[in-house]
């Protein structure tokens, strides 16, 4: 693993080997994991505790936001037996809210546990401050300019968080945790809780387990720049599984273009070797076309190529 702290690229020609790395990774995974990366461990764990102790309250403490509508912005919802239903679909609880700007919501945020408001503002800052430095790193692999991505993943970005929850399950065979789907968005940073095995990607046909590495974060590209990249960046199935003894958390900092962003392949990554495989759309379109297939096993890029 290169070092993350070392400098990126200088010169125009020669890619760092941290740059190299992670554009091969991204070409052969579509994940990579990072550890040198500059957020204090402690900030993070504060933040995996805090998220924990939120799910850990009685459920009635969550119920004022408890809601299956996705359009609005601060919402649990989990995925237990419904009426009606003879199955679990999943076996988690997950908690979305937007990471940024965050003074315009979070007053909607948690009022417990109590330290849930300072500890996510202060986390939400330096992810930020990470999520530049990696779209600048993933945008130097693609031999792009270093604010490249950034500037074509759109100006207000939506930035949204998702914790996840995963209570041990007393028959892990019967179900996920969470089932294989992809990031529809730009970049995702997550973090796992150390020591409790479960997120998996998909690698040749079979499932590889991701496992926590002290102090690290997971980083996996999106749909938007599989789209970007002009399909040289992969962005892979995933799932979680659960296990009997411990609960596990994630959480998930999403990082995607809003709905009005003009999303294609970028024209310097084109030429007649690489034609352009996707057409250009507005991300709303994006958006919408997943939605239609939820449920199913998605093929959403596919319905946007050329
Ligand atoms: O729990 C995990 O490790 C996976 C979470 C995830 O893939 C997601 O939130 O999109
Ligand atoms: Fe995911």
């Amino acid at each position: 693993m290169a070092d993350y702290n070392s400098d990126d690229d200088k010169s125009d020609r020669v890619l760092s080997p941290l740059v190299q790395e992670i554009s091969q990774a991204c070409e052969d995974y579509g994940f990579f994991q990072i550890i040198n990366h500059g957020v204090p461990e402690n900030l993070c764990e504060r933040m995996m505790i805090s998220v924990t102790e939120f799910f850990q309250l009685h459920h009635e403490e969550r119920a004022h936001i408890s809601s299956n509508d996705r359009t609005k912005p601060v919402r649990v919802s989990n995925f237990y037996l419904k009426e009606g239903q003879d199955k679990v679909t999943m076996w988690s609880e997950t908690f979305s809210h937007p990471w940024h700007p965050i003074d315009d919501f979070i007053h909607l945020l948690p009022k417990n546990p109590p330290q849930y408001r300072e500890v996510i503002g202060a986390y939400a800052k330096v992810i930020g401050a990470l999520m530049n430095r990696l779209l600048s790193l993933i945008s130097q692999g693609l031999g792009l300019e270093k604010d490249f991505l950034q500037r074509k993943l759109g100006e207000k970005p939506s930035l949204n968080a998702q914790a996840n929850y995963y209570p041990p399950c007393p028959d892990p065979e019967l179900t996920l945790g969470l089932a294989a789907h992809t990031d529809i968005g730009g970049l995702t940073i997550l973090r796992q809780l150390e020591g409790v095995t479960g997120l998996q990607v998909i690698k040749d046909g079979k499932w590889v387990a991701v496992e926590p590495v002290p102090n690290a974060f997971v980083i996996n590209v999106g749909h938007q720049i599989q789209v970007m990249s002009n399909g040289r960046y992969k962005s892979v199935h995933h799932r979680a599984v659960t296990n009997k003894q411990r609960p596990r958390v994630s959480l998930a900092m999403f990082y995607s273009p809003n709905k009005d962003t003009i999303v294609g392949p970028i024209e310097d990554l084109v030429d007649e070797e690489h034609p352009p495989l996707y057409r250009n759309y507005h991300y709303a379109e994006f958006i919408e076309e997943f939605r239609r297939q939820e449920g199913t096993r998605r093929r959403v890029k596919e319905v946007f190529e050329i």
